[in-house]
């Protein structure tokens, strides 16, 4: 297990204590034989739970607790595309991980395929919660321990925000202040951040430093540059460590086949391109909507730099291992390659072998033609690079996943919980 050796900072009333306050680390409360059956019977039902793969425990448990050294990710939005890749990775390298998802873009599924990988107690819990329910979220900080919040919950589809831009406002802006005030009264130090390319809108100069001037041009990237600001002036007067994580287009699933993207059918008009081309090879769609082919780039397609998911997860670890407190670092993740919706669509069938069909339709509100990563920074500062760099290898991966689960995680993960 790892041991960070990082001061605790969360004082100890705020930990959650197993019955009215009873401290088991104490052997002078423990003078009884009864109360030591006591013990034993709440331990045995407690692992019976998780065990079960129930989203409940019973206390006393690892995760209302920091002394065993292992640190403890809140992982919000867990159990989305992106949030249950950083799940998984987190688990793989001994971290301890509590998901809060309130499903409506995420998938039960993806929770269950990580708690039938890592069963052990202590490990991994799930809670069913809105962060836009305050009470709820500083209910879930004062029974847990946590060390660092990675926030990936919020809706992300560039298309629908042009369409319903108070929830794109609303869902991004003030579930991240609930976080933030959650953390800040609880004491939790550190906070990765996932924000995005869209922030930069359609800069002139390419390729996107993150000294380049933030101009969102879509309500997605308006709300998400606005959650920016807010994390940026409350680290002003806080010691908290920070990392912004500005994400340019994900593609990929786990190499290994557990995890995959499984957007709600519902949604599929605003979906990402490579859902689309999936849907499309699958015959799910009759044929992949190329949106906007009249834009000023050499083949009229917009241009986006494509990042694997396992290498985006890989910047979220290194990104909190170097996390300092007071400071606040903000990095593109992106493979520094444009390629072409065209681009994408040949690789796409060549990794599918199907011959997608493409109808070619006026531009999406809210699309810029052109961006593109500069990494330079995070290669320098945090050690990373993109190491999957070949589209179809990326596309590969998914495909993989799209084929063995036409209904993504099955229809009983995408309804409420
Ligand atoms: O069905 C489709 C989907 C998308 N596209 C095009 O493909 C390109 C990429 O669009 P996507 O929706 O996949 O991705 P976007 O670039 O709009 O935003 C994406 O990247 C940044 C992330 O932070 C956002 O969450 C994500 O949605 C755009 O030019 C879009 O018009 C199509 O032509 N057809």
């Amino acid at each position: 297990m790892l041991n960070f050796g990082r001061a605790r900072t969360q004082p100890r009333s705020t930990r959650s204590m197993p019955f009215g306050g009873m401290d088991y680390a104490d052997p002078k409360k423990k003078n009884s034989f009864v109360g030591k059956m006591i013990l034993v019977a709440v331990l045995t039902v407690s692992c019976i739970f998780l065990l079960k793969g129930s989203t409940s425990f019973i206390s006393p448990s690892p995760f209302s607790h920091h002394e065993d050294g292992v640190m403890h990710v809140l992982v919000t939005g867990g159990a989305g595309y992106i949030g249950s890749h950083a799940s998984l990775r987190l688990l793989k390298d001994s971290y301890r991980v509590t998901i809060v998802d309130n499903l409506s873009r995420g998938n039960l599924g993806a929770v269950k395929v990580l708690q039938a990988l890592f069963p052990e107690p202590g490990r991994l819990q799930f809670i069913y919660a809105d962060l836009g329910d305050a009470k709820s979220v500083n209910k879930i900080f004062s029974e847990n321990a946590f060390d660092a919040v990675m926030h990936f919950a919020a809706v992300a589809y560039v298309g629908e925000s042009t369409l319903d831009p108070l929830k794109y406002y609303h869902n991004i802006t003030s579930n991240t202040l609930v976080v933030l005030e959650a953390m800040a009264a609880h004491g939790v130090k550190t906070l990765i951040y996932s924000s995005t390319c869209a922030t930069y809108g359609e800069p002139e100069k390419m390729p996107i430093t993150e000294g380049t001037l933030q101009a969102p041009i879509n309500p997605y990237g308006k709300a998400k540059k606005m959650a920016e600001d807010i994390i940026l002036d409350f680290s002003k007067k806080s010691d908290m460590a920070i990392m912004i994580l500005r994400y340019f287009n994900v593609i990929g699933s786990d190499p290994e086949g557990r995890l995959g993207e499984a957007p709600r059918p519902e949604l599929r008009e605003h979906g990402r391109i490579s859902g689309a081309c999936f849907d499309a090879a699958r015959s799910i769609i009759p044929g992949l909507k190329v949106r906007g082919t009249d834009y000023d780039t050499p083949d009229g397609t917009c241009i986006r730099d494509y990042i694997d998911v396992t290498d985006l997860v890989d910047a979220h670890v290194k990104a909190l291992e170097k996390a300092q407190p007071k400071k606040v670092g903000i990095y593109n993740v992106g493979t520094g390659r444009g390629k072409s919706v065209k681009e994408f669509v040949e690789a796409c069938k060549k990794a599918t072998g199907v011959e997608i069909k493409v109808d070619y339709l006026p531009r999406r509100p809210g699309d810029y033609a052109k961006v593109y990563s500069d990494p330079s920074k995070i290669k320098q500062e945090l050690n990373w690079t993109a190491q999957h760099t070949d589209l179809k290898a990326s596309l590969e991966t998914a495909w993989r996943w799209q084929k063995l689960h036409r209904d993504g995680y099955g229809i009983q993960s995408a309804v409420s919980y």
